[in-house]
C-alpha cells in the first residue's frame, strides 16, 4: 500500500468527564491489539491537559498496566520531583493510583541535568532500546501518542518557527529557547510523532477555540501541530471539548468504535 497521509479523525464532547470516558475505550481496544500483536503497549506521553484526561483508566475494567511501556512527548530538563516535571504530574495525576512496574516508565536521566545534547541522546538512546531491537525502522512505532496543543498552536516541546520543526533525523531533540516555560526541554521529532500507529491530540476549554480552526481548517498554515501528520497505516484522532471546538468548521464525527 502506498504511504499517504490520513485525514484526521474529530471527535467532540459536550465535557471533559464524557471526552475522558471516551478516550479510555479507545485507548483500551489500542491496548488490547497491540498487546494481541506483540505482548506490550507502547505510550508516549505529554505534559499539561493530557495526564488528567487519562484519569479515567483507573477504574476502567482490562487496563494492563504491567504491559505499558511509557515514554514522554517531551519532559522539561529538571529533577523528576520538580513541580514543573510532566513525569512529576504524570506521578500525582495516574501513577499514584494504578500499580506499574517503575521500571515500565521511561524518564529522563537526571544526572544529565547540565548537558542538554548527553540529555537527549540518552533518551534516545533508550528509545532505541525499547523499539530497534528486533527490527531495523528507521523509526520508532508507537502504539499511541498523546499530544496536547497550546493556543500559540505548538504541541509537544514543538513551537510555530522553531528550528526544530524542520528536523528529519534526530528522534530527540533539545531546546534551550522554549517560550513556554520551563525554557530547557527535551522533544520528539516530527519523524517519531508520524510513524506512530495512534497519534490523539486531547484538547480542551476555550482559550483553544481560535487556534482549532487554524489547525484543523487551514492546516497549510503550517502550525506545529497542522504538522503532525501519519502516514497510513497510522491514524490521527482528535478528542476535544465542544468549547474546544466550537469555531471549527472541520467534520466531526460520531464516536463508536
Ligand atoms: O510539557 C508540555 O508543556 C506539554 O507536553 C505541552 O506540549 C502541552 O501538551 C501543551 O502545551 C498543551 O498544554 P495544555 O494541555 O496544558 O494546554
Amino acid at each position: 500500500m502506498p504511504h499517504t497521509v490520513v485525514p484526521p479523525t474529530l471527535y467532540s464532547f459536550p465535557n471533559s468527564p464524557a471526552l475522558a470516558d471516551a478516550l479510555a475505550t479507545f485507548i483500551l481496544k489500542a491496548q488490547k491489539e497491540a498487546i494481541e500483536k506483540k505482548g506490550k503497549f507502547t505510550v508516549a506521553l505529554s505534559g499539561g491537559t493530557v495526564p488528567n484526561t487519562l484519569t479515567a483508566l483507573i477504574h476502567k475494567h482490562g487496563i494492563k498496566w504491567d504491559k505499558w511501556q511509557i515514554f514522554y512527548v517531551d519532559e522539561r530538563v529538571v529533577p523528576l520531583d520538580d513541580p514543573d516535571s510532566n513525569h512529576h504530574l504524570a506521578s500525582q495525576t495516574l501513577y499514584k493510583h494504578i500499580h506499574i512496574p517503575a521500571k515500565n516508565i521511561h524518564t529522563i536521566d537526571t544526572t544529565l541535568l547540565d548537558d542538554l545534547e548527553e540529555l537527549s541522546d540518552a533518551y534516545e538512546k533508550e528509545l532505541i532500546h525499547e523499539f530497534a531491537q528486533k527490527d531495523s525502522a528507521r523509526f520508532p512505532i508507537f502504539d499511541l501518542v498523546l499530544l496536547g496543543v497550546g493556543p500559540d498552536g505548538h504541541t509537544a516541546s514543538l513551537f510555530p518557527g522553531h528550528e526544530l520543526l524542520s528536523e528529519e533525523d534526530r528522534w530527540v531533540a533539545y531546546i534551550e529557547d522554549s517560550p513556554k516555560p520551563p525554557p530547557r526541554r527535551i522533544t520528539f521529532t516530527y519523524p517519531v510523532l508520524n510513524h506512530a500507529a495512534r497519534v490523539v491530540f486531547v484538547v480542551t476549554g476555550d482559550a483553544k477555540a481560535d487556534v482549532l480552526p487554524r489547525i484543523l481548517d487551514t492546516p497549510q498554515e503550517g502550525l506545529p501541530a497542522a504538522r503532525v501528520r501519519p502516514v497510513t497505516p497510522g491514524q490521527l484522532v482528535w478528542f476535544v471539548d465542544d468549547a474546544a471546538s466550537a469555531k471549527v468548521a472541520y467534520a466531526k464525527s460520531e464516536f463508536r468504535l
